[in-house]
């Protein structure tokens, strides 16, 4: 089980998401990006890789995708909050994109 990010990891966390563009909603505690890509088959393509880490990590994003564009959200839904699952999620999402 998920626990809720609090303290220094959670200050740390965030500061190296928000630099590589993701961004903080503080009401519901969750971070959000867009990524951008060259056409559909490639949104799609990080989708289908970004699904099957997702599964294998049992932590899903709650995403959207127009043509070119994937709109992704992540926070933790066990905890109300973000948990060191969301950080590890972004990071690989970021890595996949
Ligand atoms: C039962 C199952 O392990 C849980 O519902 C998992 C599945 N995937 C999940 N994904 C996300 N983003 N948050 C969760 O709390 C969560 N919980």
């Amino acid at each position: 089980m998920a626990t809720k990010l609090d303290g220094h990891d959670r200050d740390e966390g965030l500061t190296k998401l928000k630099a590589s563009g993701w961004t903080h909603d503080a009401d519901r505690d969750a971070v959000s990006k867009s990524f951008s890509f060259k056409n559909f088959v490639d949104a799609f393509g990080f989708m289908t890789r970004a699904a099957i880490h997702a599964e294998k990590m049992n932590h899903h994003p709650e995403w959207s995708n127009v043509y070119k564009t994937v709109d992704v959200t992540l926070t933790t839904h066990d905890v109300d909050g973000l948990s060191e699952l969301d950080l590890e999620l972004a990071k690989k999402f970021d890595e996949l994109a």
